[in-house]
């Protein structure tokens, strides 16, 4: 890659940046961007890694570490590096969650660790039977208050306490158990290892010159910790990204104060940006209208150019019951298809158990052809590289001439098997001849597939085509426990699930599993960073917000981030009867008050 000078350097992809967006790219030390939603936080950081590669300002060996919530979040940041940097450049970006990062540092320097507090080196994670089982050697059945007795442990153990004790029994295993560690007790004893390793820690230091933070505003106050063991007082510079308004994680433990506490823990400074290249300008205007109600100075966000001042759409359905509700929304969604409009770009959101809010809408746009399916179990599942591989596999079964998926495998393949890029053309040649003998065979087995237990069998091929050890050596994530036949089952399961709706067509299968075709439904939790061109948020009722009262910020942040997936149009959805029972929205008034001020919401009121 040619080397770029500072000055010359331009964002790739013919994107403008905000002035302070700029700025805080070609900052050298540590900064804090908050900005609301679709102000390009992501993209900074993407942006960021290509102007610190492009420019030679992260010289090799160094490396950026980036650190998100989501799987796919840290994929989708990475992949987006690749494509403007290339895979060889790219491959000294480490893009990863905060568990994996954790892990990492664990399955590394294990032995690092004291005897005391050393897991056996398959030790499972997150195991919740596990868990009981341990707690309930101390009498302790209120699985409520596990986390917290777990986290109230500070390492190395010193108090001989009940939590110290469940500690133990899960480190070292006990009746017929082996270790099992849940993420909470993995970042401990990450943290522990680097403070108590000067050269553990200044090997990590020496590793990354650059760390960036995304979603920060619900890193949780291990989380932070485990930041601040690894790289406080070091020469890492870091780039934090988040937004208050969006923080919904604080249930799962989000330090409220994070960004105070970043700004002075690292003398870091802070950039607002105020643009949103997201939402039509309407949605804009409610989300400024929420910004006084989330405590949230600041009215001067401003919509992209690219659209019209009064573009955008919001709605306020009230339905009488599900069935009414379910009708309104499949003829506005058939509308939407017929415009033009991908089902992929049609979301319906709910605050949670989207199979007791969603299920007859999906019925009826089922009734009409559309394929609609809550995406919690596939996301996760789709991001996963073993899936990757898999799906690479089955479909250049189906056509030989998919030159990615060619990519993936061939690639794959030689990582997993340790041929390096100093074997002979020979070796290289041959393994290509293996892979195509091999999706030959497979196609042939697959060809005959006619009842699950077959297809499972075809899977089994195909790993062991892979080699299964060699897939846990690789993987960092699949190295312990059940983690990977975990994976593999919960695949099969649902990839089996689209063959039977195809009738056993396998591309159709391909296209369905990733969502090629279908609207998907998540809950808010899984919709943060995602954006799609109509949004309906199902469920406006105090029965989804059941704990408003306790928890007011937090439901209004959930309420901002849904609104905020959107770019041109939202609905919010109320039924007086849901499932039989009748609804309320007492507890939630302020946002009908909200959507039914003047020249915001259209209200609709299907009989
Ligand atoms: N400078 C820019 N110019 C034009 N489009 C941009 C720019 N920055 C980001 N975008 C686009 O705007 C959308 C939102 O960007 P991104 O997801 O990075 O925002 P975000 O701040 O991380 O959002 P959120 O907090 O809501 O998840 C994306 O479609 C992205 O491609």
């Amino acid at each position: 890659m040619a080397i770029i000078a500072d000055e010359k350097w331009l964002p790739s992809d013919s994107i403008i940046l905000e002035k302070n967006a700029d700025v805080a790219i070609r900052q050298k030390r540590n900064v804090l961007v908050v900005a609301g939603p679709g102000a390009g936080k992501t993209e900074l950081l993407a942006q960021k890694a290509n102007y610190l590669f492009e420019t030679d300002n992260c010289k090799e060996p160094y490396r950026i570490l980036a650190i998100s919530f989501k799987k796919d979040a840290a994929k989708n940041l990475k992949e987006r590096v690749e494509q403007r940097c290339g895979k060889e450049t790219a491959c000294r970006f480490d893009s990863m969650t905060y568990d994996a990062f954790a892990k990492n540092l664990l399955d590394h320097f294990r032995l690092a660790l004291p005897q005391e507090l050393r897991p056996k080196q398959d030790y499972i994670v997150e195991d919740k039977d596990i868990l009981k089982a341990a707690f309930e050697q101390y009498n302790n059945h209120n699985t409520r208050y596990y986390d917290a007795i777990i986290s109230s442990v500070s390492l190395p153990f010193a108090k001989d306490e009940v939590g110290e004790r469940i500690w133990k029994l899960l480190l070292h295993g006990f009746d017929d158990h082996t270790s099992m560690l849940t993420f909470k007790m993995i970042s401990m004893l990450a943290e522990y290892i680097i403070r108590t390793n000067i050269m553990i820690r200044n090997g990590l230091q020496e590793t990354y010159k650059y760390v960036f933070l995304d979603e920060f505003q619900d890193t949780t106050t291990l989380q932070y910790e485990l930041v601040k063991r690894c790289f406080l007082s070091s020469k890492a510079i870091i780039t934090a990204v988040g937004d208050n308004k969006q923080r919904i994680m604080v249930w799962a433990g989000a330090r409220k104060t994070v960004f105070v506490d970043f700004q002075n823990d690292f003398n870091a400074i802070k950039y607002k940006l105020i643009m949103n290249h997201r939402s039509a300008p309407r949605l804009v205007d409610l989300q400024r209208k929420m910004y006084s109600v989330l405590n949230e100075s600041d009215g001067q966000v401003q919509h992209s150019a690219k659209w019209r001042e009064d573009d955008g759409i919001i709605n306020l359905i009230i339905s009488e019951n599900s069935e009414s509700e379910a009708l309104t929304i499949t003829n506005s969604i058939i509308k939407k298809i017929e415009t033009g409009i991908s089902p992929t770009q049609i979301c319906i959101l709910c605050k949670q158990k989207p199979q007791d809010f969603t299920q007859i809408i999906i019925d009826y746009l089922g009734q009409k052809g559309i394929y609609a399916r809550i995406e919690n179990d596939y996301q996760d599942l789709i991001k996963e590289p073993i899936i990757e591989i898999i799906l690479s596999i089955l479909s250049l079964t189906c056509n030989r001439k998919h030159p990615d998926d060619w990519q993936v495998l061939v690639s794959s393949i030689i990582e997993l098997w340790n041929i390096s890029g100093t074997q002979s053309d020979d070796e290289y040649f041959n393994v290509q001849n293996q892979i195509d003998d091999e999706l030959l065979r497979i196609k042939q087995q697959f060809s005959l597939v006619t009842t699950k237990s077959e297809f499972y069998e075809v899977l089994k091929k195909i790993v062991s085509f892979l080699k299964f050890d060699c897939i846990k050596a690789v993987f960092p994530e699949y190295s312990q426990g059940k983690y990977l036949n975990d994976v593999l089952n919960r695949f099969a399961k649902l990839f089996w699930d689209e063959l039977e709706k195809t009738s056993i067509d396998l591309n159709m299968s391909i296209e369905q599993f990733k969502g090629l075709h279908s609207i998907p439904i998540m809950t808010i939790h899984k919709s943060k960073g995602l954006e799609y061109d109509t949004v309906f948020f199902v469920g406006l009722e105090d029965a989804a917000f059941w704990n408003f009262k306790n928890q007011p910020e937090e439901d209004r942040c959930a309420f901002f981030v849904a609104l905020s997936r959107a770019k041109s149009e939202v609905s919010f959805s109320f039924c007086k009867n849901r499932n039989h029972k009748t609804q309320k929205h007492n507890d939630i008034n302020e946002f009908f008050d909200l959507l039914q001020e003047p020249r915001i919401a259209n209200i609709i009121t299907p009989p």
